[in-house]
């Protein structure tokens, strides 16, 4: 099949050859003029403009959308309507809000264009090990792409598949990143107390290869724990600093929304704000009151 990819990042990049190993005809586009010649080098089809993206692919056209939640995606959809035709595929396999997919499926249905979203797990490994997609949208506009979710998937019947309309496959990313946080928080926070116990003088690499065999909690999560702690075992040179791109938050949002309790994936996104926060205020505020109330002492900075 043919597929037009926009964003040639760490994503955009593998996935594209991914395709092309498969057999696949890839046209990619990217700003960078460097991941566009690594496209060609690589042997898929590298343009700089969105004009011969679109005039390299035959309608009707199938093109996968690959830049960062917001703005870019509908900056790329308003550019590519005027140049493509009644019954192309748009396909936004980023981290969107799911009722920003909602409003953009809803407003291009009536235009002609067809709109499926594709939550898409696996980061930098999915070139060797394939992805994990969850789609959202018209079942038969799921069925015209099976071809390229086959070859992008860990293998053709597995880690792929519709879960419902638009919007859904979106949904169920940011509940799969929710859950991420939860699994990621409760594993640093494990190793931590264990790191604590000095008195035992635990091995934190030698255990965390323990358990990726036969233990309940082994992961692919803590496969590549392992390999982090195996290269760094004292994680040296790292800031305690952990950003987030917006899924966790989407995912808390939602569970007060729906009066559901996530504990564990609140507290997770919690900590990460926390950790941007060095001698915060709030802990400032505390020692303070209670300096007040009590005369108890604080420590000077
Ligand atoms: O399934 C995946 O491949 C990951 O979940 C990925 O989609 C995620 O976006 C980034 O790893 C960073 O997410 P945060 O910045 O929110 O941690």
């Amino acid at each position: 099949m043919e597929l037009g990819l926009i964003g040639l990042g760490k994503m955009g990049g593998n996935m594209a050859e991914r395709l092309r190993r498969a057999g696949h005809k890839v046209v990619g586009f990217d700003f960078s003029a460097e991941a566009v010649q690594r496209l060609n080098d690589a042997g898929s089809v590298g343009v700089t403009t969105l004009e011969d993206l679109v005039k390299n692919l035959q309608a009707p056209r199938a093109i996968w959308i690959m830049v960062p939640a917001g703005d870019p995606v509908d900056e790329t959809i308003a550019k590519l309507k005027p140049m493509c035709s009644q019954g192309d595929i748009f396909i936004d396999g980023g981290n969107s809000n799911y009722k920003d997919t909602q409003r953009r499926h809803d407003e291009l249905k009536p235009q002609g264009f067809e709109f499926l979203d594709c939550g898409t797990s696996g980061g930098i490994w999915g070139i060797t090990e394939g992805y994990s997609m969850m789609i959202g949208g018209d079942d038969d506009v799921v069925e015209r792409l099976r071809p390229i979710f086959e070859a992008l998937a860990p293998a053709p019947d597995k880690g792929w598949g519709r879960v419902g309309p638009s919007g859904s496959g979106h949904f169920v990313k940011m509940i799969h990143n929710g859950i991420e946080y939860g699994m990621m928080q409760s594993y640093a926070e494990g190793f931590s107390i264990m790191k604590a116990k000095k008195v035992l003088g635990l091995d934190l690499t030698q255990i965390s290869e323990i358990w990726r065999y036969g233990s309940v909690v082994r992961s692919w999560l803590l496969d590549l724990t392992a390999d982090a702690l195996k290269k760094n075992p004292e994680l040296d040179g790292l800031e305690a600093y952990v950003p987030d791109s917006g899924e966790g938050r989407w995912t808390v949002y939602e569970a007060i929304d729906l009066n559901v309790s996530a504990p564990v994936i609140t507290e997770s996104l919690i900590r990460r704000l926390r950790s941007r926060e060095e001698n915060n205020f709030t802990d400032r505020m505390l020692a303070v009151m209670r300096n007040e109330f009590g005369g108890h002492a604080v420590k000077k900075a």
